[in-house]
């Protein structure tokens, strides 16, 4: 059976580890990234042997440049079965006509609204939703941790409340432009914070209340949950539910913050030190007069990563079954 096509359309902090991904998988293939300039990271894509696309204006820069650019986003578009939309949040709705227009099926990221593609993805929560899509929306990468949580505690236990607070990096290890460096933002101030309803956008039944902060460090992000159940269970039940998920990882061995988590990534020789599971504190997790609190931590720039690679495989219907396509995504990759 011939491979599925991806094309990467934004190739930054998301857009690169997609594209490693699926080249990692037996059943799809990268024909292209695009990129606006000839910077460092077109270089290495270039080096990685990926067909380097750009704008149709700037093909010439980019041969100028040294990287021999293999034509127009849209001709990389004529090429594909499936795009992936990692361009910065709010830029990728503008190529949805150039989608349409080519026939191509489209993935966007967390940064873009659910209403653009209309179904809003987590492989463990809904992936028969996206069978066949040709639009889908992975939610971002906090959402996606809440999701992997919330969702085994629902089909368990049924839950009935959920509130969390977020506290969010402010900007990823490679961004230079955003901050802050020395402050706590209350981000947004007006509450609820965008997670909650994005929670709600994938399992629409789940009462949910975020905020979020947004804190001087550029690692990883913080999750403190509080959630009420209808069934009554224990904190030993909960331990034992989150260690079987696919993309949890229980933490203790003396690891007590997330820097120690991006050195386990780094010590586990992991692609970029990238962390794809939710990092839960075992010892963190807490009944306490009937309700559940847990920290958790959340690595940003990789957990939506196996996420984009199960939802090109529903899209495309090559495995229907979400469970096996999550299975065979984390083999892969070696998670
Ligand atoms: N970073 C994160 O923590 C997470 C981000 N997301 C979401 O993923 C999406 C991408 O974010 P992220 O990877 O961080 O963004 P980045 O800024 O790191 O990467 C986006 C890339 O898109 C390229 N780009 C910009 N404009 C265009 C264009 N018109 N056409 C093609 N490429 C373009 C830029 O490359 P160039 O140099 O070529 O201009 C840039 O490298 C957003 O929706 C974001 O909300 C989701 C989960 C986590
Ligand atoms: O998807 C993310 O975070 P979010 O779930 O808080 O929107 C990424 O960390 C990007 O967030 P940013 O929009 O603060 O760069």
């Amino acid at each position: 059976m011939s491979k599925v096509k991806v094309a990467i359309n934004g190739y930054g902090t998301i857009g690169k580890r997609v594209a490693d991904a699926v080249t990692m998988q037996d059943d799809m293939e990268i024909i292209g990234i695009a990129k606006t300039r000839p910077n460092y990271e077109a270089f290495v894509a270039h080096d990685k042997g990926y067909n380097v696309y750009t704008l149709a204006d700037r093909v010439d820069d980019m041969k100028s440049a040294g990287i021999p650019a293999a034509g127009s986003i849209d001709d990389m578009i004529a090429e594909a079965d499936v795009v992936v939309d990692c361009t910065p949040g709010g830029i990728g709705e503008k190529n949805k006509a150039l989608y349409e227009k080519a026939g191509v099926k489209a993935i966007w990221q967390g940064g873009e609204k659910h209403e653009l593609a209309g179904c809003s993805f987590n492989a463990e929560a809904n992936y028969e939703e996206a069978l066949g899509r040709d639009f889908v929306r992975v939610v971002s990468c906090n959402t996606t941790g809440l999701c992997r949580v919330i969702y085994p505690l629902d089909q368990e236990y049924g839950v009935k409340k959920v509130r969390v607070t977020l506290m969010r990096r402010s900007a990823d290890p490679n961004d230079v432009k955003n901050g802050p460096i020395n402050a706590i933002v209350p981000n947004p101030i007006k509450l609820p914070s965008h997670h909650g309803p994005d929670v709600k956008s994938v399992i629409p039944h789940i009462n949910i209340a975020s905020t979020a902060v947004k804190l001087p460090t550029t690692l990883m992000h913080l999750h403190t949950l509080n959630i009420e159940m209808e069934k009554d269970c224990s904190t030993e039940d909960v331990k034992a539910l989150f260690a079987k998920q696919p993309r949890i990882r229980m933490i203790g061995q003396g690891i007590g913050s997330t820097a120690e988590i991006m050195e386990l990534g780094k010590d586990m020789g992991r692609p970029r030190g990238d962390m794809w599971e939710n990092c839960v504190w075992e010892d963190s997790v807490t009944m306490y007069e009937g309700e559940l609190y847990f920290f958790q931590a959340i690595h940003q720039e990789s957990d939506v990563i196996p996420e984009n690679v199960d939802a090109i495989r529903a899209m495309t219907e090559l495995e229907k079954d979400g469970a096996k396509s999550i299975a065979k995504t984390n083999k892969a990759m070696g998670l």
